[in-house]
């Protein structure tokens, strides 16, 4: 691992009990979390059309935070030397010395094991694999091979945070089908957008320690050009849940096509105005809602009152125009 000049390993702290506490929650990313977590729900739900075991879920989803944490924490060791480099990154706790670098893979170490084991106990081993393969991919494809050098690095390495629902998935039926992989080739093709927007707006911090983001080596215009073009893949993707798989159902459908177009009108308007750094904010800060939305968007199509209803509405349709047909066409 390459280290930067500028960076060396700062004087142990001596905090308190919760200052350290404090410091390790820090060292998880504990914002990002949230959402890696709402997918591996709402793929449960899809999974089981509306009704898990509560224990399953519950377990699966601490599992999924704790090898979450554990990918982050070693992202954190790994990248040292540019977080102590980056203004945005300097506070965290390894480049502050809030946390030495044994420590650190300890902790991760003791993470990733803990969720193994439970999930293979009370899940099983494939969905507990797959959270190993998520640190293994975050870690080893796109923080050491590919963030430093290719300005392809989040859309391969991007394939780690569209892992949670094929855990999901995994957990609640023991194996992977189309629906799962297409849930995956949604956040797959939605992380392109989402970070990019973000780094149109941070890019110069990444520029200063040599991260190859898009935006610093294409600029603005050509990275705009590309968000437009994945988040034209993406919505029709989003669709194909309904038709033709029919994991999800219409009510997921009209959801996923009102999202989308919001996120496309919103792309459209930075690829107008690439160098507009409220416009891709904006973008940025949509993408983490649209994809909340979606994801609500599923558990709601799921769930057994949902069905129930859309079953009594359409049979109303139906009886209702079995009513007047005859009378329209005079028969
Ligand atoms: C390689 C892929 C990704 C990269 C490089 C990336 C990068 C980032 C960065 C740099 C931030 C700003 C965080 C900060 O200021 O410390 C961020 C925010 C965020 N990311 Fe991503 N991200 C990726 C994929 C994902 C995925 C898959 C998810 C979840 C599905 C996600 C969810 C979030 C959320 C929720 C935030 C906002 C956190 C906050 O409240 O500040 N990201 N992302
Ligand atoms: C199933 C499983 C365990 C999945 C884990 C996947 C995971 C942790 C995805 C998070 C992706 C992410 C937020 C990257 C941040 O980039 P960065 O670290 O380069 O950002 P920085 O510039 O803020 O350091």
């Amino acid at each position: 691992m390459q280290t930067s000049p500028t960076w060396q390993s700062p004087t142990p702290h001596h905090d308190s009990f919760w200052q350290v506490c404090r410091s390790y929650w820090q060292l998880t990313k504990p914002r990002i979390i949230p959402l890696l977590l709402i997918e591996t729900a709402a793929s449960m739900l899809v999974a089981a059309q509306g009704t898990v075991e509560p224990l399953l879920l519950l377990v699966t989803l601490l599992t999924g935070a704790l090898a979450a944490a554990s990918a982050q924490s070693i992202n954190c060791i790994y990248d040292r030397d540019i977080d102590f480099d980056m203004e945005r990154t300097r506070h965290r706790p390894i480049p502050s010395g809030r946390i030495q670098l044994r420590d650190a893979l300890i902790f991760a170490v003791v993470l990733a094991a803990t969720a193994f084991a439970l999930q293979t106990l009370v899940a099983n081993v494939l969905s507990a694999t797959l959270e190993m393969v998520g640190i293994a991919v975050y870690v080893g494809v796109y923080t050491h091979w590919l963030k430093r050098s290719s300005t392809q690095n989040i859309v391969i390495g991007g394939a780690a945070g569209a892992i949670p629902p094929l855990v999901g998935w995994a957990a609640v039926t023991g194996e992977l089908s189309w629906a799962a992989w297409l849930f995956f080739a949604i956040v797959f093709i939605w992380t392109p957008p989402h970070f990019w927007a973000l780094a149109l707006v941070i890019q110069d911090d990444y520029a200063k320690v040599g991260v190859p983001m898009l935006p610093v080596v294409v600029g603005d215009e050509a990275t705009a050009k590309q968000i437009w073009a994945y988040t034209l893949l993406l919505v029709p993707i989003t669709l194909l849940m309904t038709v033709p798989l029919h994991a999800t159902g219409w009510v997921y459908g009209a959801i996923a096509l009102y999202l989308g177009w919001i996120f496309l009108r919103k792309a459209w308007d930075l690829l107008q105005t690439p160098s507009d750094r409220d416009q891709a904010k904006s973008l940025f800060k949509y993408s983490i809602l649209y994809m909340m939305a979606l994801s609500a968007g599923m558990v709601i199509d799921s769930l057994p009152v949902t069905r129930a209803a859309i079953t009594a509405l359409s049979q109303q349709v139906y009886e209702f125009a079995s009513v007047l047909m005859p009378l329209l066409t005079g028969a």
